[in-house]
C-alpha cells in the first residue's frame, strides 16, 4: 500500500472520533488534508472548526466548515492531526509544516488528541527527524547556538515564515531519550516560541496505518 494511501487509511479511521455538531480542532499537514477530504466524504455535520495554520483554514473553509476563534471556544473535545514521528508512548515530533505552535496550542485545548500516521512515522526512540524549534527571528543566532550546547546541530529552514511571523530552526542529531525533559528544556530559552516535541502532552490515540490495516494505539 503506497504511502498516501496509508494516510487516507489513517485519516478515515479518525473520523469515528468526530461527533456530529461539534466543534473540532484540525491540525496541518498532508494526512490532514486527507482527513478534510474524509470529513467532505463522509457529510458528518460539524459545527465548526478550530483550526491550527491559514493553510488548513482555507481547506475547511473550502468545505464549508466555519473556523472558530480558540478564545470564544473554551475546551474542545478532540484534536486530529498527523505526525513527523511518534514512540511506543505516543510522544511525537510535529512541525515538519512548520505549524507547530498553534497545533501544540489547539492540542492544549483538547481532551483527546487522535494523530493519524502511515507506518513510516514509527520509531523506537524519538529524533531521526529534525526538531523543528520555532523562534522570534532577532533570537534566531542566540537559539542556534544555545541548541548547540544542548547538542544539536540546528539547521534555519531558510524562506519560511511561520504563520506568526517567527522563523524555524531544524534541529539534527539532539538526544531525545527523554523527550519531556528535552521539551521543558528548549522551552526555557529566551526567543524559543515553542518546539516540535508533543511529549508532556503525548497524543491520547495514535492510528497507525500500515500494509495490514490500521493500529489503535492508545
Ligand atoms: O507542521 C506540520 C505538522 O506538524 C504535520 O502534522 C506534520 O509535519 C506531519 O505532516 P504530514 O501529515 O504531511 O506527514
Amino acid at each position: 500500500m503506497s504511502q498516501l494511501r496509508q494516510k487516507q487509511e489513517a485519516a478515515r479511521a479518525a473520523l469515528e472520533w468526530v461527533e456530529p455538531g461539534s466543534v473540532i480542532g484540525v491540525g496541518t499537514g498532508s494526512t490532514v488534508d486527507a482527513f478534510i477530504t474524509a470529513l467532505e466524504e463522509s457529510r458528518i455535520p460539524v459545527d465548526g472548526a478550530i483550526s491550527s495554520s491559514e493553510t488548513t483554514t482555507q481547506r475547511l473553509r473550502g468545505i464549508g466548515i466555519d473556523i472558530v476563534d480558540l478564545n470564544y471556544a473554551g475546551d474542545i473535545d478532540v484534536y486530529i492531526d498527523g505526525a513527523d514521528e511518534f514512540d511506543p508512548h505516543r510522544r511525537l515530533i510535529k512541525g515538519g509544516g512548520g505549524a507547530l505552535t498553534r497545533e501544540k496550542i489547539v492540542a492544549e485545548a483538547a481532551r483527546t488528541f487522535v494523530c493519524m500516521v502511515d507506518e513510516s512515522k514509527r520509531v523506537g526512540v524519538l529524533g531521526a527527524f529534525p526538531l523543528p524549534v520555532e523562534v522570534i527571528p532577532m533570537a534566531r543566532s542566540l537559539v542556534a547556538r544555545k541548541l548547540v550546547a544542548l547538542g544539536g546541530q540546528p539547521i534555519w529552514r531558510e524562506g519560511l515564515v511561520t504563520d506568526n511571523g517567527n522563523l524555524v530552526l531544524d534541529v539534527h542529531n539532539l538526544d531525545l531519550v527523554d523527550p519531556v525533559r528535552m521539551e521543558r528544556t528548549i522551552n526555557d530559552i529566551p526567543g524559543v516560541v515553542c518546539n516540535g516535541l508533543f511529549a508532556i502532552r503525548p497524543a491520547n490515540v495514535v492510528l497507525c496505518a500500515g500494509s495490514g490495516g490500521v493500529e489503535r494505539i492508545s
